[in-house]
Order: C-alpha cells, then structure tokens, then sequence
C-alpha cells in the first residue's frame, strides 16, 4: 500500500491539542494509503528539559518525510529563558529556512454561515502568498549601547531578486488558476529599495500574463480594504512581515483566527513542505479546551492535497463546511468538535 510519512511537530500551548484533531482528520480521509506518523517532540519543553531546539540530525530526520504537520510554536510568556522568541526562531523559522519554505500560502474563505466582523463582507475567496524565506525576519540585523539611553537596533529586510521572482511567479500561477487578479502589497512609498524591486518584479512577470488584473496597495490602505471591501482580493502577494501581519486580520475577516489554515511550501518538491494553522501557542487559552482546531484541520487538507491526496483533502474540507453549517450556539470543546469532524469524514467515505 501505498505511505504516507508524515512528521508531526505539535509543538506548545494549543498547538498538541488542535494538531491531535488534524492527526484524526487525516486518518479519516485517506483512502488506500497508509498515514506513517513520527512525533518529533520539539519545542519549549524540548528546549527547556535539553537545552536544545533543533538539532542537525532532526534537521536531517525531518528530510525524510513527505510532509511536516505543526501545530504551533512558543512557550509560557512570562518564562524569561524563552524570551526573545527563542523557539520561534530557532525552530520554526529555521526550518522554514533550512527546506526553503519560500511560498507561505494562507487562503481565505469565509463560509455562508460563518461570522464575519464585517457588515458586509461579500464573497470573501483570496489567497495570500507570502514570501517565507526573507524580509525581516532573516535576523540580519544588530544593536549596539544595548540597554542605554544611546543604543541603535536594526533589522535589515534582506529582499533578493531570486527569492522575490519566484514567490511573485508562484502568485501570478495561483491567480491563473483562480479569478485571475493579483495585488502586490507592501510600501513602495518610503521601503523604496526593497519595493522597487517587488514593484518591477511584479510589473516584469505581469508582462507574461496579459489575462491577470494586476494593483498595487500600501499595506496601510490593505488593511483597509481587508475590513472594509475583502471581496476585492483574489491573490495578495507580498513579503514576509506584511504578509504575517494581513494573514491574521484575513483570519479575522475570515470567521477567525481559529479556521485560518496555512502551508509552508517549497513547491520545487525538493524538501518537505510544512503546514499548520496560521495562529500561534495561544498560552492564554491552551489547557482549557477552548481552541478551535479547524484551522489545523484545514492545514491538513492542504497538506494531503500538497501530497497527492486531492480526495481525502475534499473529503476534509466538505466536512468541516457540514460541521460549520451545522454550528449552533452550544459551546464545543477541542476535541468535540475533531471528532464530530472526523465522523462526518468517515461517514462520507461510507457513503460514497
Ligand atoms: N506558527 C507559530 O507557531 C506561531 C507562534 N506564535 C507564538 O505563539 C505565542 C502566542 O502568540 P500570540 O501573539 O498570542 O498569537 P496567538 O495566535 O497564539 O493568539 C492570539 C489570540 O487568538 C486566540 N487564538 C489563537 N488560536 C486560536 C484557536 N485555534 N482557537 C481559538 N482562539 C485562538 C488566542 O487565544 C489569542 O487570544 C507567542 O509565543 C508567539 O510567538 C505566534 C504566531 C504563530
Ligand atoms: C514566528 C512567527 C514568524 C510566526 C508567525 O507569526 C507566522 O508565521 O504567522
Ligand atoms: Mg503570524
């Protein structure tokens, strides 16, 4: 029979609890495959109990699989030996570092009977492609006279043509397949090195495609047009801090932050692609039952359909649809509402 090897990273806070939910819904949906799940316990404890985070040889351990699932990464906020987003960095940062990770794709969709803040939200459908492997979040940067009233920090947002052109083709193929309109978004008015180069990467690859509508936003008036019209959007593209940045506002508008799903691609196929949900450790809520698991469970499906297994993906995804339709004011646990996914996953299987 056919394998699966999937990695599982469940990671800290809410992130063990929502990836256990995403683990059931594979389960449920593949169909003649065999699902092989090695936990790698990494993370805070990991790093408090050993003192390291991410070892080379788990580095190497993690190349072998066909996928990577985490839930999420970051321990207790007020422990000072994890300050400065230690696990953060060192681990999901540096994985998305070491397997190029280059496209962080994180779609939108609100659901008919899902709440959006907005008064109007429209058809909210549109996919942000974030660039995942540059900007600011390189840690190329510095400070000097550390703590005195004279100290100078820096953060360099590092942009290369490379790296900008193939996340940027990546998003004009996406819209291709979609309603075929991209926004850049980023701040060409005052980042002008680094948006110069967006700009004529973006102007340059749209020569290629006459068919797509192309615009350009600020990140400052996005966030506008994110509250105020989203139906607007089809493909964002943009870097790798505005894209953090919009996606959890997507997720708001979107029906929340707990159904926002993400993956962390490196299309080339040479490394395993990494997805999880957009939301992070969620400390405040974690332990008490509270977090909504359907973006993990929607990571999952973007994970099977990354792996070939478009059905089982759908099977998913039209299960948490069933599941938000049938949505009452009761409040569910994490675990009630995986289960009552992962039945109705079963029961469609069955039924088919
Ligand atoms: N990919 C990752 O592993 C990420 C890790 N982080 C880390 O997570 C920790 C907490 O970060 P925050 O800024 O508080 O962001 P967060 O996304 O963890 O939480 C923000 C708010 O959203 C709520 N929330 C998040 N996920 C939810 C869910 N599934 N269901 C219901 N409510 C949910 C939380 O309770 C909180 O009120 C930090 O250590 C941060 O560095 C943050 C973002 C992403
Ligand atoms: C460590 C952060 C970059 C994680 C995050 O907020 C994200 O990827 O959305
Ligand atoms: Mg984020």
């Amino acid at each position: 029979m056919e394998q699966l090897r999937l990695a599982v990273i469940a990671g800290d806070g809410i992130g063990p609890e929502v990836t256990t939910e995403a683990r059931k819904a594979i389960r449920a949906a593949v169909d003649g495959v065999e699902v092989v799940e090695t936990e790698y316990a990494l993370g805070a404890a990991h790093y408090l109990e050993s003192g390291e985070i991410l070892e080379d040889a788990t580095i190497d351990a993690l190349r072998s699989h066909d996928a990577i699932l985490l839930g999420a990464v970051g321990g207790d906020p007020s422990d000072p030996r994890l300050a400065g987003g230690i696990i953060e960095r060192g681990l999901l940062l540096k994985l998305r570092f070491a397997f190029d990770h280059h496209v962080n794709l994180r779609p939108t969709k609100l659901h008919p009977k899902v709440q959006s803040p907005l008064r109007e939200p429209g058809d909210i459908d549109f996919v942000v492609v974030r660039e995942g492997t540059e900007g600011p979040y390189v840690g190329n940067g510095g400070a000097i006279r550390v703590g005195t009233p004279h100290e100078v920090a820096n953060e360099t947002s590092v942009n290369t043509a490379f790296g900008v052109e193939r996340v940027v083709r990546f998003a004009f193929d996406l819209a291709e397949q979609r309603s075929k309109r991209v926004t850049l978004v980023h701040k060409t008015n005052v980042l002008v090195h680094a948006g110069g180069l967006w700009r004529r990467t973006v102007d340059a690859v749209a020569a290629e495609h006459p068919d797509v509508a192309v615009d350009y936003l600020h990140i400052d008036a996005a966030t506008i047009f994110l509250v105020d019209r989203p139906s607007r959007f089809d493909v964002i593209v943009t870097d790798n801090l505005f894209g953090d940045i919009i996606t959890d506002l997507a997720g708001a508008v979107g029906g929340g932050i707990g159904m926002a799903a993400s993956g962390n691609l490196d299309p080339s196929g040479a490394h395993p692609s990494m997805f999880e949900p957009v939301h992070g450790s969620a400390p405040d809520i974690a332990g008490t039952g509270a977090a909504d698991p359907t973006a993990a469970i929607l990571s999952a499906a973007l994970l099977l359909e990354h792996t070939g297994q478009a059905e089982a993906a759908e099977r998913i995804r039209a299960a948490v649809d069933a599941d938000v339709d049938a949505r009452g004011d009761a409040r569910r646990t994490t675990s009630e509402v995986g289960d009552a996914i992962a039945e109705r996953i079963r029961a469609s299987k069955e039924h088919a």
